[in-house]
């Protein structure tokens, strides 16, 4: 089983984490509070209350751990496509697999990967949304995690080790086929535009991972936004019987618009993360090759 794919999996994401947390906090913000009129508003509200630290809380625990399930996801992709195929990363630009055997692939590595990010996307989710700023006015209350390890004792001691899983049901659902989708489109994009048996030039690879991101994360945001209210739900023990129940409550309570709560940051954010995220990994492995 070939490592240098998880280790430059790992390499990418944790660049590609960088560059998006502050998106993805307004969009987590966005999610679970009712309290932003929008991306500008939410924006404003966090800088204003908390500087630019606000966008990036949440990220420490994340550099690592979600660096590592992008290692698991694309070490699983690629070694899922040597299994189905017979072909290594650097053959695979002479000899293609079909669509079918890169869906095969994505969905695989999606399975697997949720099984590494549900406690650290709970963990996440959960620091990104208090907005206590980091300098409090006296006597006001400290905000109710301290930081990610506290957040994870907490979350164990307070809904025991299946609540570090909250959310990962919704989570197997949103990511399992949208991560299909994702390499489908990577791979389709970087075909349009190169030669048969050529590498794609640093340009196709940036277009087609940043596209790849969009296309994953438009189909995923639905399920994301649920994800997001049931992994909130243990805290503010408003407790949704499931999936579900948390898509109907959802609907009834805001209408069918919540489900795209967050696409447009989404969208915003999917472009440049992915594009780096992809451009990192293909020439960590061509430098390695
Ligand atoms: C499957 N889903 C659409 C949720 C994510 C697909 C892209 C994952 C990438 N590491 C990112 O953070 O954008």
């Amino acid at each position: 089983m070939p490592v240098e794919e998880f280790v430059a999996g790992w390499i990418s994401g944790a660049l590609g984490l960088v560059l998006g947390h502050p998106f993805d906090t307004v969009k987590v913000r966005l999610q679970t509070q009712t309290t932003y009129r929008g991306i500008i508003d939410c924006m404003v509200k966090t800088y204003r209350h908390e500087s630019l630290l606000g966008f990036f809380k949440g990220m420490s625990f994340p550099i690592a751990s979600i660096a590592m399930v992008n290692s698991v996801l694309f070490g699983v992709y690629s070694n899922t496509l040597l299994a189905l195929t017979a072909t290594s990363h650097q053959e695979r630009r002479a000899q293609p697999p079909s669509y079918i055997h890169v869906f095969t692939a994505g969905c695989t590595g999606g399975f697997v990967q949720v099984y590494c990010l549900a406690p650290f996307d709970l963990i996440k989710v959960r620091l990104q949304n208090q907005t206590e700023p980091r300098a409090r006015p006296p006597g006001s209350p400290p905000p109710r995690y301290r930081g990610p390890v506290h957040c994870a004792v907490s979350i164990f001691q307070e809904e025991g080790p299946r609540g570090l899983f909250r959310g990962a049901w919704a989570l197997t659902l949103r990511d399992t086929p949208t991560l299909g989708i994702y390499f489908v489109t990577y791979e389709w994009l970087c075909r349009q535009s190169t030669r048969d048996g050529q590498d794609p030039s640093p340009a196709t690879v940036l277009v087609a991972g940043g596209f790849a991101g969009i296309a994953s994360w438009a189909v995923a945001t639905p399920l994301d936004v649920i994800k997001s209210r049931l992994q909130m739900a243990g805290l503010k023990r408003r407790a949704y019987r499931g999936v579900l129940d948390c898509m109907v409550s959802s609907a009834r309570q805001e209408g069918l618009g919540v489900f795209f709560r967050g696409l447009t940051i989404n969208s915003a954010r999917a472009f440049p993360v992915n594009a780096v995220t992809f451009l990192s990994y293909e020439y960590l492995l061509r430098s390695w090759g």
